[in-house]
């Protein structure tokens, strides 16, 4: 779905331009489409409809409480990384009962607190931590759902930094060790073992490793079955998005040319590679999806505040940083440039754009041929509504932007832009 669209020389998400937005509620903003939200969704729920599964949105990758509550309407569950996540999710009308809570590292008040809302399953990463999840549940006189992550040590082939299904890798209990750790936990008496999780790394661009890991774990969530009846095998998330122009109409020549390799993995071919193994099984299949749901779905506006000519490069200076966009300066991630006025002609011209911040790899795109936008002309980040705001920070003292969603031609403010004052309150 094309939820960013030049209409009438400006670019719009849904039916709402671009440059009103940026006027009205400044920059730096990310906007985000509701329907691009819920047609993913939707895309995904049905490509697996011949199997009985629950989506699990992974509310790292956009926690705004408007985005959980479109998916919580929509029947998604959650999977969540710590209690502030669970809290976010709860806040929104999300179901604990249809929470997964995954991470390596879950303290004692994030599993009481976990406990007591009910959460379907604590994805359990190592042994130790099943021990603890035990103690806790026993004390509170609960008994805890639990699924081990298994590690396949299967190479997810995408970057280093989000690989997360190689053996040194910190993530799941080393595929060697898996059914040892089900043994001993199966004599733990305040744990209940109810499933098996795996996530091989986030960013994948090609269904092959995807298959290679349900094919080496399915055998072993059969035998769990078989011997502890578990009732649920997550296959985690991890579908990549296209990150090089999303925008049709932007599209530069040399895009059609390549786009037979920079082809986006499709939902359609992941659930067709995917599915023949997982039916077989007869458990309920749960996926862990974030960055497919929503990476596509959001756009980061910034201003274009300065032009300086160096004798080495000409460097666009614009009001958005690394504090509020950190995939390009942490993963070398790429996020296509488009200006929200639609260049009139062919007027590249070779730049780095990069942001206000005291770091050299303060940087969203360098030595890139870009259209030659004008200081106080507004630009669009595509594909930023996946770790974007979520990762963004107050280096430097920089206030939080401000994130609105757009449905139809309404757009709302869904969390507003930070002020100084808010900023500090904390403080003493
Ligand atoms: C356990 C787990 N599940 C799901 C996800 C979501 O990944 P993605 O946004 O790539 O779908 C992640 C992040 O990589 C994760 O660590
Ligand atoms: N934050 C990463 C993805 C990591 C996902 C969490 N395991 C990104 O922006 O690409």
């Amino acid at each position: 779905m094309h939820s960013f669209e030049y209409k009438n020389g400006s670019l719009h998400c849904e039916d709402v331009n671009l440059q009103d937005i940026a006027e009205q509620y400044g920059t730096p903003a990310y906007v985000y489409s509701a329907n691009t939200i819920l047609d993913h969704y939707r895309r995904l729920d049905a490509a697996l409809a011949e199997i009985d599964h629950c989506v699990e949105y992974a509310v790292k990758a956009n926690s705004n409480l408007s985005v959980l509550r479109l998916l919580a309407e929509e029947g998604s569950g959650f999977d969540i990384v710590s209690g502030g996540e669970l809290f976010r999710v709860i806040k929104a009308g999300g179901d604990p009962k249809k929470c997964t809570f995954a991470g390596v590292g879950k303290t004692r008040a994030e599993i009481e607190y976990a406990l007591e809302q009910g959460i379907y399953s604590f994805n359990v990463e190592s042994e130790e931590e099943a021990a603890f999840i035990n103690v806790v549940a026993g004390e509170m006189g609960k008994v805890a759902p639990i699924a081990f992550r298994v590690n396949p040590n299967v190479d997810a082939k995408t970057h280093k930094y989000i690989s997360t299904g190689k053996s040194e890798n910190k993530f799941g209990v080393d595929f060697a060790y898996i059914e040892a750790a089900y043994e001993r936990a199966s004599q733990l008496e305040n744990v209940k073992l109810i499933g098996l999780q795996m996530h091989i790394g986030s960013q994948l661009t090609s269904v092959s490793p995807f298959i290679e890991a349900v094919e080496k774990v399915s055998p072993l969530a059969a035998k769990l079955k078989a011997t502890y009846g578990i009732e649920f095998f997550s296959i985690g998330g991890g579908v990549g998005i296209v990150y090089d122009p999303a925008l049709e109409s932007a599209k530069p020549e040399w895009w059609a040319a390549q786009e037979e390799e920079q082809r986006p993995l499709t939902i359609e071919e992941y659930a067709a590679g995917v599915l023949p193994k997982l039916k077989e099984l007869g458990l309920k299949i749960l996926l862990e999806p974030g960055r497919y749901i929503v990476g596509n779905a959001g756009v980061m506006l910034t201003q274009c505040l300065y032009e300086k000519k160096g004798s080495a490069k000409t460097f666009k200076v614009v009001d958005a940083g690394m504090n509020d966009l950190i995939r390009p300066a942490l993963y070398e991630g790429h996020h296509e440039i488009v200006p929200v006025a639609q260049p009139a002609g062919d007027d590249n011209i070779k730049m780095d754009v990069v942001g206000p911040i005291c770091e050299t790899g303060d940087f969203f795109m360098q030595n890139a041929e870009l259209p030659n936008f004008p200081v106080g002309s507004v630009i669009a980040l595509l594909s930023s509504g996946a770790y974007g705001f979520t990762m963004a920070s107050n280096y430097n003292t920089r206030p939080m932007p401000v994130e609105i969603m757009v449905d139809g031609d309404q757009a709302k403010v869904i969390r507003k832009r930070q002020s100084l004052d808010d900023l500090i309150a904390a403080e003493l």
